[in-house]
């Protein structure tokens, strides 16, 4: 593995990953399983509030890993807090991790299975940090709110996402995509499971209050099937990687604990 190029394959894949990032055998990695009975109810844990009405939308773009819808960050306007976070957090960008065809794609795990697909919203801690990139190297600089997304019917609201997955079909491919409001591809109950981790993919900082929400959204295997036509690999490569399976298998505990809201 040259470098800092890393990806999801035999050669680069989440299994050689500590070559270049060795705290990817560290104390407090992502994703995990999470077994919801060794998950005690905390009583000091409210509810999660989200503020995402004057959120604004800017992109959308395939950066080789995954597609990724990003925000306008330069102030407040849209952010998460309560539950276990000290200090609201600011939404910078959202994006996914599925599997390949008839195969679960999920990062977190609950109780050994694996859903199909797995969102993530990044929130970074603007109260105590100047920049996104100071704060995804400090132990509370970032907040992830992770929904699983199971198959059944079609979402109401994916295919706008969807939709647009043609614009950037190529790695480093980058679209306009104003006006969408992530509150959409919530499920209807916020309660959630919440552990000390770490970024999924390098550089893997041990910076992220993981919030991983109980009930997933549901999509259908058509809607899936659409993150399949996205390619790991850029316009100009003659090899097409088809991207998919862009998760990171669960990792190590290693004594942490793991709460449940009420
Ligand atoms: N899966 S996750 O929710 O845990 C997750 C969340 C955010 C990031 C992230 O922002 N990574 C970038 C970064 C930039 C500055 C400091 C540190 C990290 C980065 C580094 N090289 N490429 N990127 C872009 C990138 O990975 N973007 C996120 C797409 C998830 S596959 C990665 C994973
Ligand atoms: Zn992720």
């Amino acid at each position: 593995m040259k470098g800092n190029q890393w990806g999801y394959g035999k050669e680069d894949g989440p299994s050689i990953w500590h070559k270049n990032f060795p705290v990817a055998e560290g104390d407090r990695q992502s994703p995990i399983d999470i077994i919801p009975k060794e998950a005690p109810r905390d009583p000091n844990l409210g509810p999660i509030v989200l503020n995402y009405d004057q959120c604004t939308s800017l992109n959308i773009t395939n950066n080789g890993h995954s597609v990724v819808v990003e925000f306008d960050d330069t102030d407040d306007r849209s952010v998460i807090q309560g539950g276990p976070l000290g200090n609201p957090y600011r939404l910078k960008q959202f994006h996914f991790h599925w599997g390949g065809k008839g195969c679960h794609g999920s990062e977190h795990t609950v109780e050994g299975m694996s859903y199909a697909s797995e969102l993530h919203l990044v929130h970074w801690n603007a109260v105590k940090y100047k920049s996104f990139g100071q704060a995804a190297e400090a132990p509370d600089g970032l907040a992830v709110l992770g929904i699983f997304l199971d198959t059944g019917d079609d979402h109401r609201w994916l295919h706008m996402i969807t939709d647009a997955l043609y614009m950037v079909k190529f790695k480093a491919s980058v679209t306009d995509f104003k006006g969408f409001n992530p509150k959409c591809l919530l499920p209807s109950s916020l309660h959630y499971w919440t552990y000390l981790g770490s970024l999924t993919t390098p550089p893997l900082h041990e910076s992220v209050i993981w919030i991983v929400l109980k009930e997933p959204i549901i999509v259908s295997e058509k809607q899936l099937g659409k993150f399949r036509t996205l390619l790991f690999s850029g316009e100009e490569e003659d090899q097409r990687m088809r991207m998919e399976n862009n998760f990171r298998p669960p990792q190590p505990l290693k004594g942490r604990e793991v709460r449940s809201s009420n």
